[in-house]
């Protein structure tokens, strides 16, 4: 796997872009343990975001039924149809924010550390079996953070609201080439259940975590605006806010039940209205 990648990237003189996130996986085992944990069967249809020059790619296409590579830089994009002659690979050339994601079970990827938030969040809202993902190693810990964790944020919230999340390894620098400024983590993500998941105002969420120190009552009065609350408004809810749940809480110590009952009293008191979830 090593020899293939630097042999692909002397023979094409390959500059890795630090803009795209490019540090290539170099460490065999890690990218098997990542399709054991994926537990990858020819009944998988996996997407990958970011295949780079192949290293998980590979691999994938022997166990997958059908492998979906989306890939934004258009020189990787050509070098993978040169080099590869996989028959159940459909390399997606764009960008993994704006091209339409096939209908896939599983995700396996090393993401590109600069879109590992968005990513997030567009997978939670799509029906999948599991997906094993590196990140950087601060997110992938704000990923699983409980609440009242230090560093517990609406990331946390968001996912745990959706999904079971467990940072089963971390990875150090030396396992990429080029050789990156920050530690990574593998993160193994299960939807939970559809009655278990929890859909919640995307708005209010920010609001709250705007000031995830704050009292829930003090973060919603300091937020008002972010739910298109004008200033004379909030100063003609100021009771309400009072006797919102949890209102003395801190933020960063509620569970998403606890935010949809702030969610759900807000609604009834006509502050604020529909769900809108997130993108
Ligand atoms: C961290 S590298 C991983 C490469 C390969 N999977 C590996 O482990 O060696 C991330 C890859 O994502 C690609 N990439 C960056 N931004 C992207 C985006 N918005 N959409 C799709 N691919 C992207 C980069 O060009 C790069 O190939």
């Amino acid at each position: 796997m090593r020899d293939r990648l630097f042999s692909i990237i002397y023979k094409y003189n390959l500059h890795p872009n630090r803009d795209l996130g490019q540090n290539f996986l170099i460490v065999p085992d890690i990218v098997e343990r990542n399709i054991e944990r994926a537990e990858v069967s020819e009944k998988d249809i996996v997407l990958e975001i970011g295949p780079g020059l192949g290293v998980l790619t590979d691999p994938l296409s022997k166990r997958a039924g059908k492998v979906y590579a989306i890939e934004k830089d258009r020189r990787i994009v050509e070098i993978l149809r040169k080099e590869y002659n996989w028959p159940n690979v459909e390399i997606i050339g764009g960008d993994a924010l704006k091209v339409v994601w096939p209908e896939f079970n599983k995700m396996v990827s090393n993401l590109p550390y600069q879109i590992s938030s968005p990513v997030t969040f567009k997978l939670l809202n799509r029906e999948f079996e599991r997906a094993v993902l590196i990140f950087q190693l601060e997110f992938a810990e704000r990923m699983v953070a409980k609440p009242g964790d230090k560093n517990y944020s609406r990331l946390s919230l968001m996912v745990r609201a959706k999904a079971r999340a467990e940072l089963v390894e971390r990875i150090g620098r030396g396992a990429f080439w080029p050789r990156p400024k920050v530690d990574s983590a593998v993160v193994v993500l299960e939807p939970k259940p559809p009655e278990e998941r929890i859909d919640l105002n995307e708005n209010l969420v920010k609001a709250l975590f705007q000031h995830r120190r704050s009292t829930v009552s003090a973060a919603l009065k300091k937020s008002a605006h972010m739910l298109g609350l004008s200033k004379d408004k909030v100063k003609e809810l100021r009771q309400v806010f009072s006797r919102v749940p949890h209102s003395e809480r801190r933020v960063f110590q509620l569970s998403p039940e606890d935010v949809l009952e702030i969610e759900e009293f807000l609604k009834k008191e006509g502050v604020i209205e529909s769900s809108p979830t997130s993108s």
